[in-house]
């Protein structure tokens, strides 16, 4: 069935911006001066997580001054929806990294459940170490594993959900160029 593009423009033109363009490009920036200084000699295998994680990861990758291989996995919990499911692999990760250190980059860490299947993940196929940055870290008490927080983290954010800067609402707005609360929810 096809979107309702009044629907999503109206999701647009109503949400409230909680982060601009210039805001999230300096996290980016900051993110990407930790990285620099904590990975640069670890030679790792970095992963996008797609489809969230395209835009961040790509942003960061420019920052990134030192070798790294690029690749992506592509794992989803939410499938164009608001509330998360299963996690669902529709892409494991083809570049080996055994014994190597993997960084994955997503957009969003929201209850946590895809970036922790995804650290055991790694973890269980023989990466020697997995570090993770996340453009957004939500800020709630419903973490799926409270220990489990992200090595990178760009920006919190409050418990609304968002889209933008790779984020969806119902597949649009990933191309958003800021950080948007959706109107209500
Ligand atoms: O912390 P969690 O509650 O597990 O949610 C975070 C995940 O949800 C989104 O993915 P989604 O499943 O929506 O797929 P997408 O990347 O294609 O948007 C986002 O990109 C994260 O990967
Ligand atoms: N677009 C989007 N995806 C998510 N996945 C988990 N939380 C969110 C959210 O707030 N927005």
């Amino acid at each position: 069935m096809s979107a309702d593009l009044e629907h999503i423009r109206q999701i647009m033109r109503e949400a409230d911006c909680l982060y601009t363009e210039s805001e999230v490009e300096a996290a980016i920036a900051r993110v990407g001066a930790q990285i620099n200084e904590q990975l640069a000699d670890s030679n790792p295998v970095v992963f996008c997580v797609m489809n969230g994680g395209l835009i961040f990861s790509g942003k960061l990758l420019t920052h990134l001054q030192f070798p790294l291989e690029a690749s992506y996995l592509h794992a989803t919990r939410y499938r164009n929806e608001t509330s998360g499911g299963d996690l669902f692999w529709k892409a494991k990760p083809e570049v080996s990294f055994i014994d190597r250190d993997v960084l994955i980059i997503d957009d969003i860490l929201d209850e946590g459940h895809t970036l922790g299947a995804i650290i055991d993940f790694c973890k269980h196929a023989g990466a020697r170490k997995v570090h993770t940055a996340v453009l957004i870290d939500k800020d709630h008490d419903r973490k799926a594993r409270p220990d489990l927080k992200a090595d990178f983290v760009g920006l919190p954010c409050i418990d609304r959900y968002i889209f933008g800067y790779g984020m969806d609402y119902k597949g649009y707005w990933r191309n958003a160029n800021g950080i948007y609360a959706v109107k209500g929810m």
